[in-house]
């Protein structure tokens, strides 16, 4: 797969077949969609092209850094294991905020991609004051000379499949139905720092993490988690929120991994969010804490380590 990160660096194509969006996530909506045009690719022999953004086009009007869904680094690996040939991953920008409808069509679709189609969502709309509807971009096919498909939205439990759903599931804590659109869990992943080193004395050492600025961070609270650390793969008590208990003032994600004993201080470890088991609080103190501890921890090894052996 090659990736492009500027449109300069676009050498014309011959025959493409392309589809255009920001992807924030890659969920099963925007899998068929590019799944329809590495299909189509193949069967026409022509090259897949997907058309994305590297920041959403709201954080560029808003001028507020948004917080996404995936990394960009794990939004191409889905890419290339969905067999796309080329990404153009661009920043959206003033040109792209400027630019018609048609100049985009007959700039960059047709002069350097070469689009003999293309195959967008239902709800898609790019260009200029969003004039690039369905409805425009078929006449403009019809124009330049390149077929338009509109794909239907893929509903899951008479829910509409989309970025902005997976969103609201991860600022409402409710990451066991994050699957059912998302096509997997949803994670964050982080370098593993030094914090007050109290967890040890407590027996459940937890290992914080330093977060990226660009996930989303799921809601305060006590989850069950798959721990991947390297190509190893452990379940996890993981904590987000403020340790009211001891007065803490930052916010931080920190897990106690079930049966593991090593010092990763330093490493990049992945949370896998598997479920929500209460909202943080304040305890009378340690002990208490403790006890509650051993009770988070109890029940995430009763569901997630003796019944999966
Ligand atoms: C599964 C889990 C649940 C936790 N629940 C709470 C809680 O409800 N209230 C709280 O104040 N701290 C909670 N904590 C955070 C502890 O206060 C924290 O792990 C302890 O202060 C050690 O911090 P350290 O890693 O900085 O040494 C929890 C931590 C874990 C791993
Ligand atoms: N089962 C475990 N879960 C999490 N961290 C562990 C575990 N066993 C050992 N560790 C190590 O201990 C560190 C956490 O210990 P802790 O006393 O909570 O210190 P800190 O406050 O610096 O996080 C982790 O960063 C990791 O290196």
């Amino acid at each position: 797969m090659i990736i492009i990160n500027s449109l300069n660096e676009v050498k014309s194509f011959d025959k493409s077949v392309v589809t255009i969006g920001k992807f924030d996530g890659i969920h099963k909506g925007h899998e068929v969609l590019i799944e329809k045009t590495v299909n189509y690719s193949k069967q026409e022999e022509l090259t897949s092209v997907v058309f994305t953004f590297k920041n959403s086009p709201i954080s560029y009007f808003s001028n507020i850094i948004t917080r996404e869904i995936i990394t960009e680094v794990e939004k191409m690996n889905k890419l290339k294991l969905l067999g796309v040939d080329v990404v153009i991953d661009i920043p959206f920008n003033k040109d792209m905020a400027e630019i018609s409808a048609e100049d985009f069509v007959k700039q960059i679709l047709v002069d350097k991609l070469g689009a003999k189609k293309l195959i967008i969502g239902h709800d898609f709309a790019f260009a200029r004051k969003r004039e690039g509807t369905p409805p425009i971009l078929k006449i403009l096919g019809k124009k330049y000379g390149f077929d338009v498909e509109v794909i239907e939205p893929v509903v899951i439990n008479n829910i509409r499949v989309s970025s902005t759903h997976v969103k609201d599931l991860i600022y409402a804590g409710r990451v066991d139905e994050i699957k059912n659109y998302l096509g997997r869990n949803y994670a964050i992943e982080g370098t593993v720092i030094h914090a007050k080193q109290l967890g040890r004395t407590l027996g459940f050492p937890t290992a914080n993490i330093r977060l990226q600025e660009n996930l989303i961070i799921p809601k305060r609270g006590i989850y069950a988690t798959k721990v991947h650390i390297g190509n190893e793969v452990y379940v996890g008590a993981t904590n987000i929120g403020y340790n009211p208990t001891v007065n803490g003032e930052k916010m931080s994600v920190e897990t106690n991994i079930l049966q593991f004993d090593k010092d990763i201080y330093g490493k990049t470890i992945k949370l896998e969010f598997l479920e929500r088991i209460r909202d943080e609080k304040k305890f009378k103190d340690l002990n208490e804490l403790k006890l509650q501890l051993k009770m988070d921890t109890n029940y995430i090894y009763k569901k997630y380590i003796c019944k999966s052996s």
